[in-house]
């Protein structure tokens, strides 16, 4: 990052050289065009294409910081410098304020989010036109003095336009590697499981989105000077939030250089047909191209150049060396015979509803230190429900659960997480853009252990190799089978480094063998001091594994005790014959207790 750091401002300061060589003001205007849309594309990016919220209220927060600057400008006064500050605070307050109402409500996200947004640019643009910000006629800025920044007014605006699109670009550089950015990304590819796994969603989001229309905000009162006449009309429309979306996608949004790409070439394609036909022929070439990176290459043009890179290096250049790796990592916890302690997790009547379906009725549930607790029982009695209460995912209709004598129903996820408690996914949910390493490395950075970055993909070396999936950490989860998902969750969990494990149906799907080679990673695991909820079908495994189960039936707690004692009792049996008899009806599905699949 560094690098690219001093390469940034190192262009920077090349290119503010420019107004001293005499260049003709119609070449310093194009190039400040370009400046202009570059700043533009890349603040919108920091939140829309990190964390996959796709604004199309751009427009409102450049406006805002249009008309900030000129009402500051012409009725107070105020000198054009001045009022930049302004201009970005305005459009981020607007911002946050949007934000803390629209990400607090789960439901506006992917398109409702983008509607909100458009929604937003109408009811600013509404309210400005009549109310005396504007009143109708725009705002005429001709008697501002434009600051002597260059030698000429054009060089000046070229001038404010490149220290702005540096600026933007060194803010999208730094949130691209740091944690920030990374949590975004998670988000990206899915919210609930980064929050589960301790990323502080809501504050991320409303963070990136802050900063991108604040950055919004000063190109916008930069550019109300350059137009010189602010209007409604030509401010607020829906061409400018699109254009800044298809540039970005055109360069590639999971890039922090995209934008770059996508708003020089598409700029400078539209402004190389001016006049006449030639504009018409501009914009449908612009559009054909699009429609080309569209379709062909998905990430982008800078998307589609670092992935060829990507794969011509990955096939030169061998994976980091896992014992060189091995070397920064702390070893792991020494292997110690399982001593079963207080209580650490409580559940006292705990109910969840979905909309008339009582999942959990009154659950009362301790979980001992160091124990591994099977949760058994019939399809549907609320297992999962279960781990998806304890872990945050959802929160409870009532009831409290209590881990480590703190209370956590209530608590956002990622607090949960932070906390100690780590749980993995029924079906697989890895980041699907995120390499095996990095969907490892993320819970390191932001669970119980916390660790920074680098400290962090050190640690998930160290689980991959724990797993068996170390020669796959450089790819992507698609390109695992089911059972190397399947220890991806494990590593993941394991990175966080918790006090308790849940485990829904991690075995569900796997041959014989690889249920041998999971039922001998869990005991590894327990063994290593961790405690243990076990959600499981698999009898043989249970009777393997557990100290203790506990048997749901309809969203209550039917029966505890010891695995080979529980099973026989009497109301167990009915309850899971009770189901197989359900089953045995034609419309019935698979069997309650999972036979293991013949094939090895
Ligand atoms: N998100 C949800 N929305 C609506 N209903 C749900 C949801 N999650 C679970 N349920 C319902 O809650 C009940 C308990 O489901 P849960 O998945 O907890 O059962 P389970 O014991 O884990 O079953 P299985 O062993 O088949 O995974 C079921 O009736 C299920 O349909």
């Amino acid at each position: 990052m560094k690098r690219s750091f001093l390469l940034i401002l190192a262009a920077g300061a090349g290119l503010a050289v420019l107004p001293w060589l005499g260049l003709p003001a119609f070449y310093e205007s194009i190039l400040y065009l370009v400046l202009h849309w570059v700043a533009l594309a890349t603040s919108w990016n920091l939140l829309s294409g990190y964390s996959g919220y796709f604004s199309f209220g751009h427009g409102a927060f450049f406006g805002i910081g249009m008309y900030t600057t000129a009402t500051l400008a012409t009725r107070f006064d105020m000198p054009f410098l001045w009022t930049l500050p302004a201009a970005a605070a305005m459009a981020a307050l607007f911002g946050t304020l949007l934000g803390a109402v629209a990400f607090r409500v789960q439901a506006v996200r992917a398109e409702l989010f983008s509607l909100l947004t458009l929604a937003a640019t109408f009811v600013v643009a509404t309210i400005i036109l009549n109310t005396p910000i504007d009143g109708g006629p725009g705002v005429y800025m001709s008697a501002v003095a434009v600051p002597a920044i260059g030698p000429t007014p054009s060089g000046t605006f070229y001038l404010l336009a490149l220290a702005a699109a540096v600026l933007t670009v060194l803010a999208a550089l730094v949130v691209y590697h740091s944690r920030f950015g990374t949590g975004l990304f998670a988000i990206h590819d899915d919210e609930d499981v980064a929050e589960v796994m301790g990323v502080p969603t809501y504050r991320y989001k409303l963070g990136a989105f802050a900063l991108s229309c604040g950055l919004a905000g000063v190109v916008g009162g930069i550019h109300a000077l350059f137009i010189s006449y602010v209007t409604t009309g030509d401010t607020f429309t829906i061409a400018m939030p699109l254009t800044v979306v298809l540039m970005a996608v055109l360069g590639g949004t999971r890039h922090w250089a995209g934008p770059i790409v996508g708003a020089t070439a598409i700029t400078l394609l539209l402004y190389s047909f001016t006049g006449g036909d030639s504009a018409i022929i501009g914009k449908g070439l612009t559009g054909l191209v699009l429609i080309v990176v569209i379709l062909f290459m998905p990430e982008g043009l800078l998307g589609q150049v670092l992935k060829w890179w990507g794969a011509r290096r990955g096939a030169a250049v061998p994976h980091a060396p896992v014992a060189a790796v091995a070397a920064v990592v702390a070893p792991a916890p020494p292997s110690v015979a399982p001593v079963i302690g207080q209580i650490l997790l409580r559940a006292r009547g705990v109910c969840k509803s979905f909309k008339g379906v009582q999942a959990l009725r009154g659950v009362d549930l301790d979980v001992r230190q160091g124990e591994i607790l099977g949760l058994l029982g019939p399809n549907g009695s609320g297992k999962s429900t279960f781990i998806n209460v304890a872990s945050g995912h959802f929160a409870v209709t009532s009831g409290v659960i209590e881990f480590a004598g703190r209370r956590i129903s209530g608590a956002p996820a990622h607090r949960i997480a932070h906390g100690g408690i780590a749980r993995t996914y029924q079906i697989p949910r890895p980041f699907a853009h995120l390499t095996v390493l990095e969907n490892v490395a993320l819970p390191a950075m932001f669970g119980a252990a916390a660790l920074d970055r680098k400290t962090a993909e050190a640690e998930a070396w160290q689980w991959l190799a724990f797993t068996g999936l170390t020669e796959r950490a450089h790819a992507l989860p698609a390109d695992l089978n089911l059972h190397q998902r399947k220890f991806l969750e494990f590593a993941r969990a394991l990175a966080s480094r918790p006090q308790v494990l849940m485990l829904d149906e991690v075995l569900s799907g796997l041959t014989p063998s690889e249920i041998d080679e999971a039922v001998a990673l869990i005991r590894r695991i327990r063994d290593q001091g961790a405690t243990i909820i076990f959600v499981e079908h698999v009898m043989r495994a249970v009777m393997a594994l557990c100290d203790r189960v506990v048997i749901f039936n309809r969203g209550e707690v039917l029966a505890e005790g010891a695995p080979r004692d529980v099973m026989q009792r009497p109301e167990v049996v009915s309850a899971y014959l009770g189901q197989a008899m359900e089953q045995d009806k034609p419309a019935a599905s698979g069997p309650a207790i999972q036979q293991e699949p013949a094939h090895a």
